[in-house]
């Protein structure tokens, strides 16, 4: 075996390890431009400073679900943030549904802001298929075996999150805790730090672990899609966001999406007679705007969530 190969081998290794033990990791030597990231996070932080009113004239409504957002719920209860939310490949809106087309501020308030976020789409991606050879050959499958899912029809979104300092942090959180129901999420935190993961644990819910910001790296998490196409060999993990009372937060998470009219149901390699199919069938559109749809208020009900899907119900992983 050649150098490279071994040194690809090893790194698939890793990365089966830690999505089978934490469903998380962090990514460094990716590849992706500091420059790059750091424009964007410039970026962001001088979209954030404009006045009330410029960020409200690029405010998403109940059918326009891009742009800004600070009343977001995650499952029934109101995180302290606000967020700004593109798709870096847009999508042309579709008659009488969700619309997914970009509000970008103008120009003259925020020079080179739509560039930067761009750019940053483009290292996120490039790093999103990467991720996604590592995961799909750490499964023993095929190294692009998942890349048909993410053309130019991916319904993937990248978003800017400020979490303001907040006066009782014992009461509230920057993001309420959830899995993200994506494929894979990558995101630049900065190095204030309140990512919670939820460790993984046999007997039920294990302790949260903050997550150590590293300068430079990336955190990979899995969502439910890719725990529903590897048959559970793999779990997206529950995770949130804390905020502390001096200092304002800020990340970029990109969610790498599939297309809307994609089927997710466990893949025909990950099935067996010794391992049913653990899911229903479903469509990722439809998940994806019920999910989106409700995290404008509260319910009286939860909203949907992956272990919906399950056949056995009964087991509570997912
Ligand atoms: O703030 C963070 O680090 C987590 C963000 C996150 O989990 C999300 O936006 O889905
Ligand atoms: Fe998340």
């Amino acid at each position: 075996m050649s150098h490279a190969a071994a040194a690809v081998d090893a790194l698939v290794t890793q990365v089966g390890a830690a999505c089978r033990d934490w469903g998380f990791f962090e990514a460094v030597g990716h590849g992706v431009p500091e420059a790059a990231a750091a424009r964007a996070v410039n970026a962001g932080h001088a979209f954030f400073s404009l006045p009330p009113e410029r960020k409200a004239a690029v405010r998403r409504t109940e059918r326009a679900l891009l742009g800004y957002y600070d009343a977001e719920h995650t499952r029934n209860v109101r995180d302290w943030k606000e967020v700004f939310d593109i798709f870096p490949r847009e999508l042309p809106a579709a008659g009488g549904e969700l619309v997914f087309v970009n509000k970008w501020p103008d120009d003259g308030d925020l020079p080179g802001f739509r560039e930067a976020l761009k750019e940053y789409a483009a290292g996120m991606e490039a790093l999103a298929f990467k991720v996604l050879e590592l995961v799909a050959r750490s499964l023993g499958l095929r190294p692009d075996r998942l890349h048909g899912f993410f053309g130019d029809k991916q319904t993937t979104y990248m978003r800017i999150n400020r979490y303001p300092p907040c006066p009782r942090p014992d009461l509230a959180l920057g993001l309420g805790r959830h899995k993200d129901s994506g494929a894979l999420t990558i995101l630049r935190q900065d190095g204030v730090g309140g990512l919670d993961v939820r460790r993984r644990s046999a007997g039920g819910d294990g302790e949260w672990v903050r997550v150590k910001p590293v300068s430079g790296s990336f955190v990979v998490n899995l969502g439910d899609i890719i725990q529903v196409w590897s048959n559970d060999r793999y779990e997206s993990v529950e995770h949130r966001a804390s905020v502390n009372s001096e200092q304002e937060r800020f990340c970029i998470p990109y969610f790498f999406n599939p297309a809307r009219y994609t089927v997710v149901e466990p893949l025909q390699e990950m099935v067996s007679e010794e391992r049913p199919s653990r899911y229903h069938a479903y469509n990722w559109g439809e998940f994806f705007c019920t999910r989106r749809r409700s995290n404008f208020r509260k319910l009286e009900v939860d909203n949907i969530q992956i272990a919906d899907l399950r056949k056995d119900k009964s087991c509570n992983a997912g």
